[in-house]
């Protein structure tokens, strides 16, 4: 059970601890930030609201624990980080509970969240020792003018203090993505978790504290994003910002110094159907791709676009599969569930509302009971729209139908999102053309959006992103290049 047996010196009475120093503390600050139940709509948990003092401190101790992390041998480094995985799978079930309460995520993806973060810490630990174990070895005379009296040593060598700010829908699991990349290269981390959601993580983090890992290299820094956010991500002790959220990444890029920033936003993800596709596979995918986890996430199906001659069979394909969606209690592991906060509920309504003022085709009747909303697939969905363009975050799905191809690549690349899209169809050369023409950073043929496998490369285009993640592309953004050039009196060539 969460906050008990191993968990137990997480909490204080009902209210859970911030981590400094490789301990577990009240804020001075003497206040706490509720967490909503999106269910219940009730206070589930209470975490404390950090002080600017703190962070203060934290940021100290973050960086003289790098300093001497720096200096610990990779394969301790790796060691380390299997060891956090193993106890985190040991503890998935009350990690996932969290999960289910804060953030409503039906019961048996609350799990998967967890095992796949332990793999995902585990996989960086192995290629950061295969990876950082390997610099360069350059020669001069390959430049004109140069005989080979220089030799270039290239290192990768850390950042130091990693400010990791992840969102609600994956807590767990976009935190360890940051986490495992930024300490298998040498550098400490500050995790700011979101609130819906920071219970999961804190329990994430103590496992990391079981492991052993040094006082002062992981911190975890509770409160509420719109009061703390900026101190931290302005804070003059981080090396290096990366988030993963909404329009809050754009105007902390538009603050951070000169530091590298990660960052992975919003997204409209579309999905483009030709008339040769198989109609079955893009039923099942609109579905899972749209509905999974309520549409909350990023590399939901946002958007599809259908050629006219194929939409009634589309459609109708799949408003046989909503009818079959259980809608519930995360508990009961329901395919639909609440959205993560009234707030969340209100702006997703407002997106209906307009569409339905202005002559979307309702393939379901819009159902709403506090936070739950009923699955909604709009047809006939017309630029006009505001739901044409923004991202509901939530389980309603609109249908434009197109008379071309070019029409549907011209609304994907008219967003300001650009973050994957998928086409359908058997025509695999026809596939790859459009995958060229999309911009955005990843397209799936014949699949709905994804960012799994975790090692493959992840990034948004235009507003969705800067940067690329996947575990290879974040411990390559950890680390900067540093060069040692031996000077040689006279050149040398070898085996001259
Ligand atoms: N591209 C991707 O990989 C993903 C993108 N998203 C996008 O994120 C949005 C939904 O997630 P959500 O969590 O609500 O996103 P937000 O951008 O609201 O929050 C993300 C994180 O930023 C924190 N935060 C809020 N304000 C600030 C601030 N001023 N400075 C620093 N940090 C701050 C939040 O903390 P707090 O909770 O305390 O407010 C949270 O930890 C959607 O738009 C979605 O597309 C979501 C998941 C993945
Ligand atoms: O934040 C998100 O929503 C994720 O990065 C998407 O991950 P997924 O494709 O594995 O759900």
């Amino acid at each position: 059970m969460a906050g008990t047996g191993v968990f137990a010196e997480i909490v204080d009475g009902d209210v859970y601890l911030y981590y400094t120093e490789g301990e577990w503390k009240p804020s001075s600050s003497g206040k706490n930030v509720p967490i909503i139940n999106p269910t219940t709509m009730k206070t589930q948990y209470k975490v404390q609201a950090c002080s600017q003092e703190e962070v203060n401190k934290i940021m100290e101790s973050s960086k003289t624990a790098q300093k001497l992390w720096a200096k610990t041998p990779l394969w301790k480094r790796a060691e380390l980080l299997h060891k956090a995985a193993a106890i985190l799978k040991e503890h998935k079930a009350p990690i996932a509970e969290c999960l289910v309460k804060e953030i409503a995520k039906p019961a048996k993806d609350a799990v998967t969240e967890v095992v796949r973060s332990g793999d995902l810490i585990s996989y960086t630990a192995e290629e950061g020792v295969r990876t950082l174990g390997q610099g360069k070895f350059l020669v001069s005379d390959s430049f004109p003018g140069n005989e080979r009296t220089k030799y270039c040593l290239t290192s990768k060598v850390p950042l130091g203090v990693i400010l990791a700010i992840p969102p609600f829908n994956y807590p767990v699991n976009l935190a360890v993505s940051k986490i495992a990349p930024a300490l298998i290269a040498g550098n400490s981390i500050v995790l700011k978790p979101p609130t819906q959601g920071a219970v999961a993580a804190l329990h994430m983090v103590h496992c990391f504290h079981l492991a052993g890992f040094p006082k002062g290299l992981i911190s975890c820094v509770t409160g509420k994003g719109s009061v703390i956010g900026d101190f931290l991500t302005m804070h003059p002790g981080v090396n290096c910002i990366s988030f993963t959220g909404g329009d809050t990444g754009v105007s902390i890029s538009n603050k951070a110094g000169m530091i590298p920033l990660q960052m992975e936003l919003g997204g409209k993800d579309a999905c483009i159907v030709l008339e040769d596709a198989d109609l079955d596979l893009v039923a099942a995918n609109i579905v899972k791709g749209g509905f999974s986890y309520s549409g909350q996430r990023c590399t939901a199906v946002k958007l599809v676009l259908i050629m006219e001659s194929i939409a009634d069979a589309v459609v109708k394909k799949v408003n046989a599969k909503v009818a079959k969606l259980t809608v519930g209690p995360p508990e009961d592991d329901c395919d639909i569930t609440p959205v993560v906060t009234e707030s969340s509920a209100n702006f997703i309504e407002g997106l209906v509302m307009d569409a339905k003022q202005k002559g979307a085709t309702f393939c379901q009747e819009y159902k709403r009971e506090g936070n739950l909303i009923w699955p909604l697939f709009l047809d006939n969905v017309r630029p006009e729209m505001r739901i044409a363009w923004e991202e509901p975050f939530g389980p309603v799905l609109p249908v434009i139908r197109i008379k071309s191809v070019e029409e549907g690549i011209h609304h994907c690349n008219a967003s300001n999102f650009g973050l994957q899209g998928c086409v359908f169809t058997k025509d695999i050369a026809k596939a790859i053309m459009i995958s060229d023409a999309m911009e955005s950073g990843t397209i799936q043929i014949n699949s709905a959006p994804a960012r799994g496998p975790d090692h493959f490369p992840f990034q948004g285009f235009k507003d969705s992103g800067i940067g690329s993640q996947g575990i290879t592309n974040s411990i390559e953004m950890m680390v900067k290049v540093k060069s040692t050039v031996i000077n040689l009196p006279s050149p040398s060539y070898t085996m001259g």
